[in-house]
């Protein structure tokens, strides 16, 4: 006899609830729902509920990401949780998850992504279409030191600018009448996840933007050793996103870097063959850059092979940060490393 997971054999205990957690962010609180109701449809006789909770991140809204620049900023508090067992499955964007997961903690679900690009959000009002009608000195309003370093490239004659908060609070600041951005950049899924992509005037893809790692991608963390919930997380798993934010994952693990340093990515797999078991091997492409704050310097190597496994992924990945190393990137990422610790010092001595 095969059991079903959640339900225990002892016929006087009820069946488990399994409890989903994210930030309390209406974006982190739909994403919820999408896996939530995932999990609902796969398993229709088990018990799926919700919890959400504000975490540093959402708090600390003042000082520049940038600056805050911990890894885990939006993931810390929720692990807690997990592990405690008060939750069972943290639903993130893969883009916040960290490369490094604490002890105890594993990532159990990648489901497919959106769209990866990111894109433009012009103030409301405002006749433009894309980076190439604003006026000189526009105000781009962005907190990813990844975009700014990227579009400082091609645009020098724009200005960038900090702006926190969840969607809808940089949308209220971008459209504000007196407010200083003429256009925001926001990364695609998340917009259309909310059902704001009306708003979205451009798509900003390369050779002018890399998106960032894991981009566009939802993920389930769970507890290590937790094998009923691995089990049901399985059935999330869309293989073809595994393999690819695998690979970028590796990629940025191995240049060390969080969700903000300026590294951006573009990855494709094609003359994908499946078998029953899932993915059998596919082409694996990937592109990565690391870029200097100011834009002045910019190293980009791509790599592709054809790969078998999640594992043949990630040395894909592992190769090209070594490549991207080789070729300069480490200098870049030292420089950045530097500035971020003087201007951490320079906050705290005002
Ligand atoms: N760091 C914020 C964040 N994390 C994930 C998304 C969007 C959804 C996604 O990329 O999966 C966003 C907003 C943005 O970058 O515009």
């Amino acid at each position: 006899m095969t059991s079903t997971p959640g339900i225990t054999d002892d016929v006087e205990s009820k069946p488990r609830t399994f409890i989903l957690a994210s930030r309390a962010s209406q974006l982190a609180q739909i994403q919820t729902n999408i896996v939530r109701d995932a999990l609902q449809a796969a398993f229709p006789s088990l018990s799926f509920d919700t919890s959400f909770m504000s975490t540093e991140g959402d708090k600390n809204q003042s000082q520049a990401l940038y600056l805050l620049g911990g890894k885990a900023l939006w993931t810390k508090e929720l692990e807690v949780a997990l592990k405690d067992g008060t939750v069972d499955m943290l639903v993130h964007s893969l883009k916040d998850v960290p490369t490094i997961l604490p002890d105890g903690c594993e990532i159990g679900a990648i489901l497919e992504r959106e769209d990866a690009v990111d894109s433009l959000v012009v103030k409301q009002g405002l006749p433009y279409r894309n980076l190439d009608d604003l006026p000189d000195g526009s105000v781009i309003g962005t907190s990813s030191v990844r975009r700014v370093a990227q579009l400082r490239r091609t645009f020098p004659r724009l200005q960038f600018m900090d702006v926190r908060g969840n969607l809808n609070t940089r949308l209220a600041k971008l459209d504000a009448p007196e407010g200083p951005f003429t256009a925001l950049i926001l990364a695609k899924a998340g917009l259309v996840r909310l059902g704001m992509g009306d708003r979205i005037t451009d798509n900003l893809d390369v050779p002018v933007l890399h998106h960032a790692v894991s981009q566009g991608a939802l993920a389930v963390e769970i507890r290590s050793g937790d094998s009923q919930v691995r089990e049901l997380c399985e059935a999330l798993t869309h293989g073809e996103t595994q393999w690819k934010c695998l690979a970028e994952r590796a990629m940025l693990r191995k240049l060390e870097g969080g969700c903000s340093v300026p590294v951006g990515v573009t990855t494709s797999l094609t003359h994908v063959e499946s078998g029953q078991a899932g993915l059998k091997n596919g082409l694996l492409q990937i592109t990565g850059c690391v870029t200097s704050i100011d834009g002045s310097l910019h190293v980009q190597d791509t790599l592709a092979e054809t790969v078998q496994s999640p594992e043949d992924a990630e040395q894909l990945g592992n190769k090209l940060a070594t490549l991207l190393i080789d070729n300069g990137a480490g200098a870049i990422l030292e420089d950045v490393g530097r500035d971020r610790a003087k201007r951490a010092n320079e906050v705290k001595e005002k």
